[in-house]
């Protein structure tokens, strides 16, 4: 999955929004040329031939424009002018970290059904999910920029036939009858980071929730699905920075980086900087930190029956036990590292920052942690025992915060790219509109979480509206956090979990508050791919509960 991931440019980086890098750029290449003498024959041949090349570059780009607006088989598709000629429209949006509130910008300007790119449509409508996220549109090229370790994962193969074989390897170990197995392991990390880590600077200090929960489901994913403790959250803690978390943070960014220089990747991660190397390095890192848990899952792997889906055992034993299995030996080692590498950071990013978002909220509406505090106290009496998730998923208020936490903070609410297949009999119609084989299709859930028919006041966090006498299908309908269809996210039973699990254990022992320099501005959504709060922070004060 899941780039999962909280694409961003750090205000520190060159390819900062900010750091006015490429026009300038461009200029200062230019400069020494144009002031250069012009008496040489030379000098005038090297200009007159570099205007031509201007010029025919410029004629293409014309045309090019010309076709896409009056010609292209799109053109009657609405949409700003801009963003019909060029991906530049949308690349600055990411830039900017505010691509899905563009492109819901657009709905509501032009309807369900937007253009916005030369060849890519957006659009939002319930019935058309099911067509296009099915088994017969493959995935877009812009998920090839998520390779782990220069290979695939199940988030970043395009096809249905390839995926299905890499799926079959980690399917069984998200299951929900798996998964509990690993339940008293989710308690104990939980507990630990809460008891002694937010324990130990109740009231006294804020504590970045960004930082913290990404470092406790650091922790949980490395034992899940390696069966290796790093123990993050205890580091944190010394003031020591944690190499997996930094890794684990820095990822989206390469992705970012690789998707904007393209093939010039293998040269820009080279360059002489700083930030550059340590973003480049992150791939690498995580490759590692596999790559060294490869020789003990191994041996665990050898011992177990290859269709022995009863025993506990962590995602990588379990992919090594599966590949033993008829018609896998396809299955290299590094197919096994990168795919372990895409679900620890498609886990690890996405529920850590819906976390520390929905933290966020009890501090900012004390009324909800009111309500919740209530329900939970009732459903876990001792503070230091964790309710079974069976519990957890039948406490109605809770389940109703989860589910307005994932509708307003759903960590991946981007576009999600589809291609419309060419082996259709009949030319794929969207919402009245026939679009050709080859065209870039999406929906973005950050819209369909939005629309005001069915969510009204849509930007605002009602946890009521989620309560069995209020909820609606159509609601049920539209809430996608998790994607749709064949390629729905593989973790979403974990993620459930884990945020039932932590979300109880917070709200039993501490009523948060806002720490100094959080507040609604600074929390606003941004992102790329997966959503960050727009300073990067997300300072919070857990206070401490005598009961
Ligand atoms: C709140 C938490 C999460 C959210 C919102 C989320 C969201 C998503 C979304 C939207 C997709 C579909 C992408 C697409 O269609 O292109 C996806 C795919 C995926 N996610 Fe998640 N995810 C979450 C947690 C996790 C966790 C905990 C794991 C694993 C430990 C995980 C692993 C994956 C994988 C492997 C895929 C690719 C699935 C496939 O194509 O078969 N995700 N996720």
């Amino acid at each position: 999955m899941c780039t999962v991931f909280s694409i961003g440019v750090e205000s520190d980086s060159p390819f900062h929004p900010n750091y006015d890098v490429w026009p300038w750029g461009t200029a200062c290449l230019l400069r020494p040329i144009c002031s250069f003498p012009v008496q040489s024959t030379i000098a005038n041949v090297f200009r007159s031939f570099l205007a031509f090349i201007i010029g025919l570059f410029t004629l293409k780009r014309l045309l090019t424009a010309f076709y896409d607006l009056f010609l292209s088989p799109l053109h009657y598709i609405p949409g700003p002018w801009y963003a019909a000629i060029s991906e530049l429209w949308m690349t600055t949006h990411i830039f900017r970290g505010v691509p899905f509130q563009a492109v819901d910008a657009l709905f509501l300007k032009y309807g369900p059904i937007v253009r916005i790119g030369p060849n890519r449509v957006a659009f939002i409508d319930a019935q058309a999910v099911k067509t296009v996220y099915g088994v017969k549109f493959n995935k877009g090229q812009m998920y090839k920029a998520f390779l782990t370790n220069d290979g695939d994962h199940a988030m970043s193969l395009l096809d249905h036939t390839s995926h299905a074989a890499q799926k079959r390897l980690f399917a069984p170990h998200h299951t929900q009858a798996n998964l509990v197995l690993f339940q008293p392991d989710i308690h104990s990390y939980t507990m630990e980071a809460v008891k002694v880590r937010l324990d130990q600077i109740a009231g006294s200090a804020s504590v970045d929730c960004i930082m913290f929960f990404k470092q406790l489901t650091v922790d949980l994913n490395v034992y899940q699905q390696f069966g290796l403790r790093i123990d993050a959250v205890q580091k944190w803690n010394l003031d020591e920075e944690d190499v997996i978390c930094t890794a684990i943070t820095d990822f989206p960014k390469r992705v970012v980086l690789r998707n904007i220089t393209g093939r010039l990747f293998p040269l820009v991660s080279k360059l002489p900087n700083r930030w550059i190397k340590r973003v480049c390095d992150s791939d690498r890192v995580l490759a590692n930190l596999v790559r060294s848990c490869m020789q003990d899952n191994k041996s665990l792997a050898a011992k177990l029956p290859s269709d022995d889906d009863q025993t506990k055992m962590n995602l990588l034993t379990r992919m090594l036990q599966v590949r033993r299995g008829p018609n896998n030996e396809r299955l290299s080692d590094d197919i096994l590292i990168s795919e372990s590498m895409g679900q620890l950071i498609a886990g690890s990013e996405t529920v850590s920052v819906l976390m520390a978002f929905m933290c966020w909220e009890l501090a900012h509406q004390p009324e909800i942690a009111k309500k919740l505090r209530v329900e939970v106290d009732a459903a876990m009496p001792d503070r230091h025992i964790i309710p079974d998730i069976q519990q957890l998923q039948e406490l109605p208020y809770l389940t109703a915060f989860i589910k307005e936490g994932f509708r307003i903070y759903d960590p991946v609410p981007a576009l999600l790219d589809r291609v419309v297949p060419s082996q259709t009999k009949t030319p794929f119609t969207l919402l009245g509109y026939k679009l050709p084989a080859g065209t870039t299709v999406a929906t973005q859930a950050y819209s369909s979480h939005r629309i005001p028919s069915i969510f009204p006041l849509p930007n605002t966090f009602i946890t009521e509206r989620w309560l069995a006498d209020k909820e609606t299908p159509a609601m049920i309908a539209q809430l996608m956090p998790f994607g749709a269809g064949t390629r729905i996210c593989a973790g979403q039973n974990l993620a459930q979990m884990v945020l039932r699990i932590v979300i109880t254990s917070i709200v039993r022992r501490f009523p948060v508050q806002a720490g100094d320099g959080t507040d609604e501005e600074t929390m606003q959504i941004r992102g790329g791919f997966a959503i960050f709060p727009k300073n990067h922070k997300c300072l919070l004060r857990f206070l401490q509960r005598d009961v």
